[in-house]
Formats: C-alpha cells, sequence, structure tokens
C-alpha cells in the first residue's frame, strides 16, 4: 500500500504507519507526478483533488482530514470511482470558541454587552448548531437560518432576509457550493452587505467567497459602525489587506485550528481508510493524542457564570493573539510574499487545546451552575 498525504497532518505516522508507506508533501504542491504508484491520497484542506489529478493513477481512495470538502470535485471523483471520506464535525469545537472569542472581544471593544445581543446563525450544520447550543445555554437569542433543513420539514428557521433585518450579530456556518439552489457564494452580496443594520456585528469563518469581499472593502470606509471579524479571505492564500485593514479582527483560517480538531480530522480519515481497505481500525485517538495540559479556574456561588466562563474561554483561546500574529506577519508585504506568509502563520500555528482540556474547579456548596456545563465546560468539585 503506498499513501501519499499533505505533510501538515499531525499524527498521520502514528495512525498511518502500519497501513503502508508514505509518502508526504506540501498539501499545495501535490501533483500527478507523486501520486503515479499511490493507492491513497490523504489531504488537508489546501490540495484541489479532481478526476484529472488522480487519471491515470492507481488512486482509489481520497481522505480530507477537514470538515469542508469545497476542494473535492466530488462529483467527478465519484464519477471516477474514487472512494472520497471526509472529516465532519471535526474541529467544530474550535470554529465555536473562536466565535465566542470574537464575541467577548467586540463586546470589550464596543462596551455592548455580547449577551443582549441577537446572534444569527446561518447554516446550523456541526458547527452552526453546536454554537446555538452553546450560546443558547449561555442565554443569549438566537436566529438560524438553514433553508436546507427548512426544505426538509425542520422547524426553527427564519429566511435569510429576516434574520439579515433582525439580528445583531451574523456569523456564516455554510459549505462553500458554487452552485445548485442553496449555493452560497457571494451569499452576502453587495445588496445584502448594503442592508445591514447600524452597529452589526458580521463574522465569517466558513468559507472567504461566502462574503463578497470586494463588497464589504468598498462597504466598510462608508459604515465605522460595523464590526466584522474575517478568518477566511476570497482568495486564500492571498489576502487584501486594505480589507484586512478595514477589519476588527483579521486572522487566517484558524478558526478550528485546535490540536483537538485537527488530531480527531486525521483519527476520522484512518477510521474510513481502514474501512475501505477492509483493515482493522485498531488504533484509538485517546491512546496517541498528546496529554491534555489542563488548565485550572477556581470558581464558587459569589462567581459570576458568565463573567467565570468569559475568563475560562480566554485562558484556552484568545482570538486577539491570532489577530495581532496575523498582522505583525502580514502587513506591508508585497502582494506576492503573502500567500507564504499566510501559510506559514497556519503551519507553524501555537498548540491551542479546547475548552474541554479547562478544568473549572468549584467551590460552592451548591451544584454548580447547568448552564457550564450545557456551554460545553467541564466543571469539577474543588
Ligand atoms: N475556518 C475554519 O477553520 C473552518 C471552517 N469550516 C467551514 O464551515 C463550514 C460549515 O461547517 P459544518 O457546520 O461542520 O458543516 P455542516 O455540513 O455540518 O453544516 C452546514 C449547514 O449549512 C447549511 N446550508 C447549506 N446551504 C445553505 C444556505 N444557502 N444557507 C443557509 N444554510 C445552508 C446546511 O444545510 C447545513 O446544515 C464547512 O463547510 C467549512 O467550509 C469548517 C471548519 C473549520
Ligand atoms: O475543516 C475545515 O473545513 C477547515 O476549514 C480546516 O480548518 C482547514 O484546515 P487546513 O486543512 O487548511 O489545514
Amino acid at each position: 500500500m503506498r499513501i501519499v498525504a499533505d505533510e501538515n497532518i499531525p499524527l498521520l505516522n502514528a495512525f498511518f504507519a502500519d497501513q503502508g508507506e508514505i509518502a508526504t508533501y506540501p498539501g499545495r504542491e501535490i501533483g500527478r507526478e507523486h501520486l503515479m504508484q499511490a493507492d491513497a491520497l490523504l489531504v488537508r484542506s489546501v490540495t484541489k483533488v479532481d478526476a484529472a489529478l488522480l487519471a491515470g493513477t492507481p488512486v482509489r481512495f481520497v481522505g480530507t482530514c477537514t470538515i469542508g470538502t469545497d476542494h473535492l470535485d466530488l462529483a467527478g471523483l465519484a464519477a471516477a470511482g474514487i472512494q472520497v471520506a471526509s472529516a465532519p464535525g471535526c474541529n467544530a469545537r474550535g470554529v465555536v470558541e473562536y466565535v465566542l472569542s470574537c464575541l467577548l472581544t467586540l463586546a470589550e471593544r464596543t462596551g455592548v454587552a455580547w449577551r443582549t445581543r441577537c446572534v444569527g446563525i446561518i447554516g446550523v450544520g456541526e458547527v452552526g448548531g453546536r454554537l446555538a447550543a452553546t450560546l443558547t445555554a449561555l442565554g443569549v437569542d438566537c436566529l438560524l437560518c438553514d433553508p436546507p433543513r427548512a426544505q426538509r420539514g425542520e422547524s426553527g428557521f427564519v429566511s435569510l432576509d429576516a434574520l439579515l433585518a433582525q439580528a445583531d450579530v451574523i456569523t456564516c456556518h455554510v459549505p462553500l457550493n458554487k452552485q445548485g439552489p442553496h449555493a452560497t457564494q457571494h451569499l452576502l452580496s453587495a445588496e445584502r452587505l448594503a442592508k445591514l443594520a447600524p452597529g452589526t456585528w458580521l463574522i465569517n469563518s466558513s468559507r472567504g467567497p461566502v462574503v463578497d469581499n470586494q463588497a464589504l472593502a468598498s462597504l466598510l470606509p462608508q459604515r465605522p459602525d460595523l464590526q466584522v471579524a474575517l478568518d477566511v479571505w476570497e482568495q486564500e492564500p492571498q489576502v487584501d489587506l486594505a480589507l484586512a485593514q478595514l477589519c476588527a479582527l483579521a486572522t487566517p483560517h484558524i478558526a478550528g485550528y485546535s490540536l483537538d480538531g485537527k488530531l480527531r480530522g486525521t483519527e476520522q480519515i484512518y477510521q474510513a481508510f481502514c474501512a475501505h481497505f477492509q483493515q482493522s481500525a485498531a488504533l484509538k485517538l485517546d491512546d496517541l493524542a498528546p496529554a491534555s495540559g489542563l488548565a485550572h479556574l477556581a470558581v464558587d456561588e459569589q462567581t459570576e457564570a458568565v463573567w467565570a466562563l468569559a475568563r475560562a474561554l480566554r485562558l484556552v483561546y484568545d482570538v486577539r493573539d491570532d489577530d495581532a500574529r496575523f498582522r505583525a506577519a502580514l502587513q506591508g508585504l508585497p502582494q506576492k510574499q503573502i500567500p507564504q506568509a499566510f501559510d506559514q502563520l497556519r503551519k507553524h500555528y501555537p498548540l491551542r487545546r479546547e475548552c474541554s482540556h479547562l478544568q473549572l474547579g468549584w467551590l460552592g456548596d451548591k451544584a454548580p451552575p447547568a448552564e457550564w456545563a450545557a456551554a460545553g465546560f467541564s466543571c469539577q468539585r474543588g
């Protein structure tokens, strides 16, 4: 068995060394010449894979250790008889924590309490669904928009235009679909952006083209009331630095970059690979993942739950650090050098664990507030 893989897949050897011979390359550089003897191709989001890339190669399995699949030509690969697997939900919690951190930061900067804002979630799948559950547990009002789910008869959704008119915060969690009845390319078009209510906070951590970046860059100089956080960019790894300058928060596509999320992605693809090649999937992430490196925070009945949660979140993840690194690395660079600097920020991303690695030590006599557990934090006595 020969496996070709992106060099940025963590625990690649730990999971796959027993399965065959592994050759790794930078994800953006994987070409047909590397695949002429490969049975399986394992990628992340930066490798564009279509039937033409694989034509004439023995590759019969493609696994992407990511949630998004817009870099894969799913229809073409299926027509060519190539099995494709992705890692649904693997880093969804990381994205939720990124959004929470954006809310805390924008609240601090504007002086508007984030818990009083109505959050409009566009795309209510793994990420949007977990975000809605977390915010609801914290007492935040949410509006949900997901036409594919509404069309399947599920209730509780509003139309996109109703959401845009009513929400104080808009956060996008849709896949990038260029065609079809629910296409998402430029879902936030120039026309829709122009209608954003005064003081709206807009967060995009889905895919760059979901928001018309050129229209946003034209709008923002006339709308200083809008607060925009962009994690994804229309021409990645190229970034429009003028747009980044106008954003309140700018990061290099790292919303889901918790180590936990990346490792779950590798494990999910290992399982799919073993199922495809009829191998037993004997290895478990719990046995291979590095120790948790728990952070601790002691709280008691006098501590306001929301204050404690904000403090807890800052201990594990702070989007301001990613924003500062992004601006320090990219500002003033000639355009030609931006893609490499963008990729370097992602390749050398600091260790980040999820909130499940934070222990809230409860010192009170009564039971700890239920909303903490509901919001995804573990709380133990002492
Ligand atoms: N910035 C980052 O680091 C990360 C970005 N992502 C992006 O986030 C996207 C969403 O992730 P998940 O929630 O896990 O995907 P998911 O597939 O579980 O959920 C997506 C939801 O969007 C809905 N949807 C589709 N078209 C829509 C439309 N036109 N309007 C409103 N809703 C629509 C779907 O019905 C579905 O419920 C991924 O496809 C990926 O592109 C995911 C992980 C990390
Ligand atoms: O899972 C997804 O979808 C994402 O957007 C990942 O965060 C992408 O990470 P890379 O594959 O670009 O490392």
